[in-house]
């Protein structure tokens, strides 16, 4: 690690938790369901019990499961758990949301409209709030204390009443696991007044290895000629399995379900072995280093293979190649030469080859003994290490003739220390999915990897300093590191793993990352997606190259954000450095990507997308745009009644067209494409517009209006419910979208317009919508009914013109936001209000590029879908469509 601090320790910002991310997310993030507890929660008694005085019940008394507010009841105090190995020691502790800014009467008014309970039916509800993993070398345990102490995770963490008071709990217990839980214990008696609740290694690794499989999208990988590809486990199929733990030892489990398992077999020959024999035949002062000189090393100095045996030929009758390992330092037996003669490479590489071979055979005779397809492998051996998985997936591979696959785990290093917090009395953390949890990676992920971590940094000051400091040392830390030469491998195992050279890594870069978990209980999977298991959000694969053209957009893209980004902070000092802070933080990402796609699990365009964004929340840049979307929004609403009357004096199918038309050509306002900036210098907003408009040439690049438009007309058949996910703001949502929601409200169809519960370069969100609804009512008597009866204008609308008395009663128009911070949107993760508003849509209309091109486009839904956007990037024109920049698309599928 290059950063250093004061000249003492490096010091590493905590990848996993930054205290202002609290603050940031009362600041605009997107609700959580607030508080957890229930009144008949049974805790352990390692538990502090629940501090009921002053409880009351949060919402309505006419929810089925309200909310019960507990203000003198503390974070949710040990939720930590430690493993404590001989070499790592490993944390998992959980901070919570903070408590969520009372919701407005609109807001309330959709939710009762939709029938939206959080945290119904559940006896433990889920707990909103993070999920972080953090490892210290078990030879630094006093970095590992004063990490806990400062931030008083011990105690529930620094903002529980207790810290606060200074009081000090008596008898807290933590819950530990491994060797050093009985080791240590003293030790965290002593300097934090702690007791460690030892819990059983095997148990803790089984729940862990659950959790992560029933939790965690992408959690599993194989790992083949150096290539990695995350495997979707269904969780209705996850047993049995089989959980091969390669510690200095390894223990091969057969997993039958939640605290379901069995020990069959081990082996004593694991990472232990390997280590120790390396350190004595080599010179090596630590376990990585030996695995880094095997990277450089060539086996056939020191193994007999099939081909010494057989003078070079394959002994093709029984399958072997001349280069399969005949006998693991069988060479050495005739050569006459000394230990040091041979180099420590060669013995290294040898040696990982012997033992990795030996354990992939043995857990699939395991496998095959108890009829197993699926092997996980995890456990302190492991530790991402490209090689290591190639020569266990090859063995696995070649003895079950590809029967059997080899999986590895992305948190595999913490197996145990998530058992251990698992094994805390119900929290409610076992009954969560997939779709509650996000995985975000802070500004210190692409520094620090996989690697050991120092004392936390505290606010946002220190991250900007840290940053700081590494622009000043250069580029050091964003460089790929230097790969080992390609074919390192000299010769084949069984057969020769094809991992390729530049592949390979060192440990320290190939580590995966393991980011924030974030639980977020009101997500949930919108039910109208045809079927959720075989969804991929992603339209196009970010392979290499794709990744290299997306890495030059978005860093072409920067300077100019992080001018828009400064001056919505007022362009102070404080902003400035900030936005330099973010601009590095963000271009460390992209280098860490570029240099490992997989390092942060299955990533897609989509993924980087949100990544820009969250950087910006990071460090404080709540809205980007602010000013630009204001001015669009003014702009245009200037303009709507003129344009409505034109809509107005037309006859319907002419009126249809013109409508989506309106749509595909004010999609062109759009901050996140260059093209589309470049034109804004241009002209003002409305000259753009109109000749934006002018352009619509039929047939566009994807042209289902006809079909469309008959369904639209079929009187018979009319739809009763629209959801409408609208895009930008200006002259988008308010010329574009808000005019076609009206054509929907007057032939009586429900509409939801769903928009964005975040900021996301210029996209309007749902706080902004009603304000530009009411707006926007104060021209239309249409959109001023629907408004009122979907709660969507709730104070008298002083200033509306006309008088509705004589009106009939209209459908509503409601917003809902969506879940997401992003330009695109991944199913699978949508707010619960979203999900409940869609129960009864029969027709979805998708707007914009992020959300109907790069998300979505091959997307199937259960009911109507109508995908709206206009190109703005010539190269994706040309890859989905053979097409142009500026082409529009039009793409309307009937469920029948
Ligand atoms: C970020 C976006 C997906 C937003 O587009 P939108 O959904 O607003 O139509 C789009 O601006 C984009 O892909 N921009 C990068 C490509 C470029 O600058 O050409
Ligand atoms: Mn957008």
């Amino acid at each position: 690690m290059a950063a250093n601090n004061s000249g003492s320790e490096p010091r590493i910002p905590e990848d996993v938790t930054l205290e202002d991310e609290a603050e940031a997310e009362a600041k605009g993030k997107a609700p959580a369901a607030s508080s957890s507890a229930t009144t008949t929660m049974n805790r352990s008694g390692s538990r502090p019990q629940l501090d009921l005085s002053g409880a009351a019940i949060h919402g309505t008394l006419e929810d089925r499961n309200p909310t019960i507010l507990l203000p003198n009841q503390s974070d949710d105090i040990s939720h930590l758990a430690l493993d404590i190995g001989g070499s790592l020691i490993k944390l998992v502790y959980f901070s919570r949301h903070a408590d969520q800014p009372t919701e407005d009467k609109r807001k309330l008014s959709t939710k009762r409209r939709l029938e939206i309970f959080t945290g119904a039916r559940r006896s433990y509800p889920v707990l909103g709030g993070r999920l972080h993993f953090v490892k210290f070398e078990t030879g630094k345990l006093n970095e590992c204390l004063d990490f806990i102490s400062s931030k008083q995770l011990h105690r529930g963490g620094v903002d529980s009443p207790s810290w606060r008071s200074g009081a000090q709990p008596d008898n807290i217990v933590i819950k530990a696991t491994g060797g050093g839980a009985f080791k240590y214990a003293d030790l965290f008696k002593e300097r934090l007044g702690v007791s460690l609740e030892k819990e059983d290694e095997m148990d803790c690794l089984v729940a862990g290895a659950n959790f992560l499989l029933k939790a965690i999208r992408h959690e599993a990988f194989t790992h083949m000629d150096g290539q990695k590809e995350y495997v979707q486990i269904d969780q209705n199929d996850l047993f049995p399995y089989l959980l091969v733990n390669v510690g200095s030892g390894v223990s091969i489990i057969k997993v039958d379900g939640h605290g379901k398992f069995q020990r069959v077999s081990g082996t004593n020959v694991g990472g232990g072995t390997y280590w120790g024999l390396g350190r004595l035949m080599t010179e090596c002062k630590s376990f990585d280093e030996l695995l880094e000189l095997s990277q450089r090393g060539d086996n056939s100095t020191i193994d007999m293979l099939v081909g010494d045996i057989y003078g070079g030929l394959d002994y093709s009758k029984i399958g072997l190649s001349a280069s399969t390992i005949a006998s693991s330092f069988g060479k050495t037996i005739s050569d006459n030469k000394e230990l040091s003669d041979y180099r420590p490479e060669d013995i290294s590489l040898s040696l990982l080859r012997m033992i990795s071979y030996n354990i992939g055979q043995i857990s699939y005779l395991n496998a095959l003994r108890y009829g197993l397809k699926r092997i996980f492998f995890g456990g302190f051996f492991i530790r991402g290490h490209a090689y290591t998985m190639d020569t266990i997936s090859f063995a696995v591979h070649f003895w079950s003739k590809g029967e059997a696959k080899a999986m590895f785990l992305r948190h595999e290093g913490f197996l145990g220390a998530l058992g251990a917090f698992m094994s805390y009395e119900k929290h409610g953390l076992d009954d969560l999915s997939a779709h509650h949890l996000v995985e975000r990676f802070p500004m210190g992920a692409p520094y620090v990897g996989g690697k050991i971590h120092g004392p936390p940094l505290g606010d946002l000051n220190e991250k900007i300093s840290w940053m700081e400091k590494f622009v000043q040392k250069g580029t050091q830390i964003t460089a790929p590191v230097p790969m080992g030469a390609p074919a390192t491998t000299g010769m084949g195992g069984f057969e020769r793993p094809t991992s390729k050279g530049d592949i390979l890594r060192s440990d320290a870069s190939a580590a995966l990352n393991v980011g924030v978990l974030h639980l977020v209980p009101s997500l949930d999977v919108f039910p109208l997606l045809e079927d959720p298991k075989t969804y991929e959000p992603n339209t196009i694969d970010l392979d290499h190259d794709e990744f290299k053209y997306w890495f030059t957009i978005l860093s072409d893209h920067l300077p100019d954000l992080v001018e828009k980004a400064v001056a919505s902070e007022g362009g102070t000092d404080d902003a400035k450095r900030r936005g330099d802070a973010f601009a590095h933080a963000f271009s460390a990402h992209l280098a860490r990507l570029t240099e490992e796609p997989a390092a942060y699990g299955k990533f897609g365009l989509a993924n980087l997308l949100e990544l820009r964004e969250e950087c910006l929340r990071e460090f404080q840049f709540f809205d980007a745009y602010v000013s630009i979307k204001q001015r669009e929004n003014e702009a245009s609403l200037a303009v709507l009644p003129d344009l409505l009357m034109e809509l107005d004096s037309m006859d319907e199918e002419d009126r249809l067209l013109a409508l989506i038309e309106g749509v595909l050509a004010a999609n062109i306002f759009d901050w996140g494409s260059k093209a589309c900036v470049d034109l804004y210098n241009q002209g003002t907003i409305i000259e753009i517009y109109r000749m934006s408009r002018k352009k619509m040439q039929r047939p566009w690049r994807i042209d289902d209006f006809d079909t469309f438009k008959s369904r639209m007309l079929k009187k018979d058949q009319p739809y009763k419910s629209a959801l409408i996910s609208v895009d930008n703001a200006g002259a988008d949502v308010v010329l574009g979208m808000l005019p076609l929601a009206r054509e929907f409200l007057r032939r009586g169809v429900e509409v939801v317009l769903v928009a964005n519960s975040l900021p996301a370069l210029n996209d309007i969100t749902a706080n902004e919508l009603p304000e530009i609804v009411a707006e926007a009512a104060k021209h239309c008597g249409i959109l001023r009914k629907a408004a009122e009866a979907g709660g969507l204008i709730v104070d008298a609308m002083a200033g509306i013109q006309g008088d509705t008395k004589d009106e009939p009663a209209s459908v509503p128009l409601m917003v809902v936001e969506n879940g997401c911070g992003s330009p695109c949107i991944d199913f699978r993760q949508v707010s619960s209000e979203l999900a409940a508003a869609a129960k009864d849509a029969d027709l979805l209309i998708l707007e914009g590029m992020g959300r109907s091109l790069h998300t979505n486009l091959n997307a199937r839904f259960k009911c109507d879908a109508l995908k709206l956007a206009m190109v703005k990037n010539q190269r994706l024109a040309e890859k989905l469509f053979n097409g142009n920049i500026y082409d529009c698309i039009c793409k309307f599928e009937p469920v029948s």
